[in-house]
């Protein structure tokens, strides 16, 4: 790309026909070409129209490869043989050689220039890793290789003349028939064409697509109000003047896109990008996914052996269905069929977990140096790396909002204010712990055996109906009439409640020594623990949840 070729190009453009007459086309190595405007227009006034004589069709595909129908990408076949093919490309007797020679000389010459990550060096896609773009890199590069392939044996089949027999075609580097001139066709094609059914209502499909130029000169803005129109024949490009002052740029909109897919495609990202999307896949098992299926729950489609992929975006940084999901992965068999609150914020919980994991990964990446890599990608995988994160970063944090209002919503009781309602045990954690602060509690390790203690109290107290705590015996009288002792279980609490027992009943017997604190009664506490205690990790704070059901 020089300023000769644009100049060329833009000249020839006009003696077709092409009308450009309010917007200037200059080039930077920065921004490559772009437009400017140069005389402020009326709202609804064309300000590009590109005759149809200057497109290259999949229509002239079609004719110049002798098929009867179209067939997806045949134009990057085409446009490959204008590029690299030094034999005049004729239709009809017209050569299309000549008639774009022009267009095809402007062009960036290599895969290098256009800067599609698929063509980068191994070690620059590397940079990905960890990224949405890494995977569909791959997969992308092996689509790209099998429809050359296939084509190539369509057009050994049409066009054996075309094709010179006994040459494995990946050895012809220089011909256009390599893989190497069907990528830079394909870089065009994917950075630079419209689709075809804007120009022909009879399209059908989504992938074929037609070269306009002096359009494609224009670089992308998110959200800018352009219309693209046919009339008599001609590609009519209009943008809403009010937005844009004489002296500055003309954009384009190729559509609202994520960075994933404007880096992919076009080989650039946007800061700030409103349509920004990314995915947190969880790895899980397919009954897993098949019993969330059947539990109701609305999971995104196309799950595969890699895990179950949410899209975050944006405007739903933390979609419902995630959070659901998570809270069905921490159902407890007593909350068969029900989802519940505790559900609801264990699953939050655990979210932001692994929310706050990928947030660390990409805090703690660092490029590898390595004196090949191009700085501009360097540049580009950081802005793009950045926006993912930015992402998981405020999804993080409407984990920790929506934690906030449920718990304004709810009012669980805290253990806190729990034990402020039996000052009697609240007191004698001061001889057995050295404190009652809930916060130093759980400082020195001791919530769990005062959360036992506790339950253990609550189910001896027997508390009044109407006491916020009866909730607590309830569930322990509910717990033991279904538990099923294990000797894992009575191992698992030997240790601990032989530190404990008989001492605290010779110690204050006038708590511990009256009702049931067997070692059974403590495991039938654990398994309300369970049930019921929810940690808020953002301050620490103990929660006891009475089963509250869900929506
Ligand atoms: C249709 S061309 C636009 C003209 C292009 N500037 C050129 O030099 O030919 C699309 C390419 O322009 C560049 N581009 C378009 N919009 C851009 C933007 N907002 N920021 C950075 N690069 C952009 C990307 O390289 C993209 O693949």
């Amino acid at each position: 790309m020089s300023q000769n070729s644009l100049e060329n190009l833009l000249q020839w453009s006009k003696s077709h026909g092409a009308y450009f007459d309010n917007v200037e086309f200059t080039l930077n190595d920065d921004k490559g070409v772009y437009g400017i405007l140069k005389h402020e227009v009326n709202f609804d006034e064309p300000l590009i129209i590109v005759p149809e004589a200057l497109f290259i069709t999949p229509e002239m595909a079609t004719e110049f490869f002798g098929l009867d129908n179209p067939v997806d990408d045949l134009g990057l076949l085409l446009l490959a043989k204008l590029k690299f093919d030094r034999t005049e490309t004729l239709i009809n007797g017209n050569s299309l050689s000549k008639m774009y020679e022009p267009y095809i000389a402007f062009l960036p010459s290599t895969c290098l220039e256009i800067g599609l990550p698929l063509f980068w060096s191994d070690h620059e896609k590397e940079l990905l890793k960890g990224t949405d773009a890494y995977p569909k890199l791959r997969q992308k590069r092996e689509e790209l290789f099998e429809k050359w392939r296939s084509l190539m044996s369509l057009l050994n089949e049409k066009r054996p003349d075309l094709v010179i027999e006994g040459t494995p075609l990946y050895k012809e580097s220089r011909s256009w028939k390599s893989f190497e001139a069907y990528s830079w066709a394909y870089s065009i094609y994917c950075t630079r064409a419209f689709p075809n059914f804007l120009r022909k209502q009879s399209e059908r499909s989504l992938n074929i697509g037609f070269l306009c130029p002096i359009v494609d000169l224009l670089n992308h803005k998110n959200g800018e109000k352009v219309t693209w129109s046919f009339e008599d024949n001609n590609f009519v490009f209009k943008s809403s003047a009010k937005c844009i002052k004489r002296g500055e740029e003309v954009y384009n909109n190729y559509g609202s896109k994520s960075n994933t897919e404007l880096l992919l495609n076009y080989g650039f990202v946007l800061d700030g990008n409103e349509s920004e999307t990314t995915t947190l896949t969880l790895k899980v098992e397919d009954e897993v996914i098949e019993a969330g299926i059947k539990f109701g729950l609305k999971l995104p489609l196309g799950t595969s052996s890699s895990g179950l992929s949410f899209d975050l975006s944006l405007a739903t940084p933390l979609p419902k269905e995630l959070i659901r999901f998570m809270g069905f992965l921490h159902q407890l068999t007593s909350e068969k069929n029900q989802y519940t609150l505790r559900m609801h914020l264990e699953g939050l919980s655990k979210l932001r977990d692994i929310l706050a994991s990928r947030i660390t990964t990409f805090k703690t990446w660092k490029i590898e140096e390595n004196v090949n890599t191009n700085k501009k990608v360097i540049e580009l995988v950081k802005r793009y790396r950045s926006s993912q994160k930015s992402l998981f970063q405020r999804a993080y944090e409407l984990c920790d909002s929506t934690e906030k209002s449920l718990i304004r919503k709810f009012k669980p009781l805290t253990l806190r204010k729990a034990l402020t309602l039996d000052p009697e045990f609240d007191n004698c954690l001061i001889f057995i712990f050295g404190t009652n602060e809930v916060n130093e509690i759980e400082k020195k390790g001791f919530s769990d055996q005062v959360l036992l203690l506790f339950i253990m109290r609550c189910r001896n107290l027997k508390p009044a109906r109407d006491s916020p705590l009866r909730f607590i015996h309830d569930t322990y009288e509910n717990v033991s009439t279904t538990i099923e002792i294990t000797r894992e279980d009575v191992l698992e609490y030997s240790d601990l409640y032989h530190s404990l027992f008989p001492y605290l009943s010779h110690k204050f017997p006038e708590i511990f020594a009256v009702g049931d604190y067997s070692a059974k009664s403590m495991i039938i506490a654990g398994t309300v623990v369970d049930r019921i205690v929810f940690k808020r990790k953002v301050n620490g704070e103990l929660y006891l949840l009475r089963k509250i059901i869900l929506e």
